[in-house]
């Protein structure tokens, strides 16, 4: 279990003015989760991120892990709690200078391993990555998603409990991304590693967190597991990054029918529910039209939400019993537009 209280961190700017980048953040990650932290440029993801193995040390307040308190720890210590933290970035920061197999030594190298377990070691975590066959290869010679799977190889190569993932698919292709993700994904499962990833994209969150915060100007504006944000986004910056997916429905009426008599609602419903044929029973039901103007289901990594976006038509009380009978099937209505 990770836990931040109070995290402050505060730049002093070469003029003498202050940044205060973080400003009291309060954070409980599980064991084995996939924690997500979401925000835009400057909102201090990064600065965040790093107070946790102290890369960044705070201004104010306590990290624990595991119930140890690291940011009480002497240079020693803390030496010695990194080996349980690993951390991959988002231009992979590989040593030129040494072939894949020699990255992912490295690590194990420093910590004195004898040299037949750092061969036997690498050779593992090169399969895990599936890269076993680059291992002679030096990081110019690679890809940027081979150079991530190096790198998430290193980091893992000593076993830590967590993982700090800081915009490590930033720098890849959409498709690249996905196979780094779902390589991710599969580790945590396999190895239940703690993993923490701080993204300035919906899509990585979609694809593999189960809980995720939202920081706005050093503060978290939002946080809970990604089905209730996807469902019931609270704050701007939610809405906004889920309007940033390939999805629509919240687009908050952007371009759509604007007809007098005629709402226009989002309808966000969960896995269960998207599976009833919701509307054509509430049409037949309540003798409403309704118009399906959007739609989208959302993989996530736990389960799968929709969202439609309908124009409503008909006298004002069917509109009304419809929108009932569809709320009373535990799918949140948002009238978009009314007039
Ligand atoms: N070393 C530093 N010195 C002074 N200010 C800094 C330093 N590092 C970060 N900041 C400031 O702290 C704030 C948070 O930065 P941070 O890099 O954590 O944001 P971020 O959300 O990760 O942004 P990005 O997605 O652009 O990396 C910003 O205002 C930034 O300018």
């Amino acid at each position: 279990m990770i836990q931040l209280r109070g995290i402050k961190k505060i730049y002093r700017a070469p003029d003498g003015g202050i940044v205060e980048a973080l400003s009291g953040i309060d954070l409980d990650i599980g064991d084995g989760e996939i924690f997500g932290i979401i925000g835009l440029s400057g909102a201090g993801k990064s600065t965040l991120l790093r107070t946790i193995n102290r890369l960044e040390e705070p201004s104010g307040g306590q990290v624990s892990i595991d119930g140890q308190e690291i940011t009480a720890l002497d240079a020693g210590g803390l030496r010695l709690a990194r080996r349980k933290i690993g951390m991959i970035f988002q231009h992979f920061n590989l040593l030129a200078s040494r072939t894949v197999a020699g990255n992912v030594a490295f690590p194990l190298e420093l910590e004195g391993w004898k040299p037949k377990d750092v061969k036997d070691r690498v050779a593992e975590m090169l399969d895990v990555v599936e890269l076993s066959d680059k291992a002679g290869s030096y990081p110019s010679q690679l890809s940027g998603g081979q150079k991530q799977r190096v790198a998430i190889a290193r980091a893992l190569a000593n076993r830590p409990h967590v993982l700090l993932s800081d915009e490590a698919t930033s720098a890849l292709d959409p498709r690249t991304t996905k196979s780094i993700l779902s390589l991710l994904a599969g580790i945590n499962r396999l190895m239940g590693l703690t993993i923490v990833v701080v993204t300035h994209e919906m899509n990585v969150i979609r694809e593999i967190c189960s809980r995720v915060a939202i920081i706005e100007s050093g503060r978290i504006v939002e946080q809970g597991t990604v089905k209730d944000i996807f469902l019931n986004p609270r704050s701007k910056t939610a809405r906004e990054f889920l309007a940033k997916l390939p999805r629509t429905g919240y687009d908050e009426g952007a371009g759509l029918p604007r007809e007098a008599g005629k709402p226009v609602a989002v309808l966000a419903f969960d896995g269960s529910a998207a599976e009833a044929p919701l509307i054509s029973q509430t049409i037949k039901a309540t003798g409403a039209d309704v118009n399906i103007l959007a739609g989208a289901i959302d993989s996530l990594y736990v389960s799968r939400v929709g969202t439609l976006t309908v124009q409503f038509g008909g006298a004002p009380q069917v509109i009304a019993a419809a929108m009932d009978m569809i709320r009373a099937h535990n799918v949140k209505v948002e009238v978009i537009w009314n007039g």
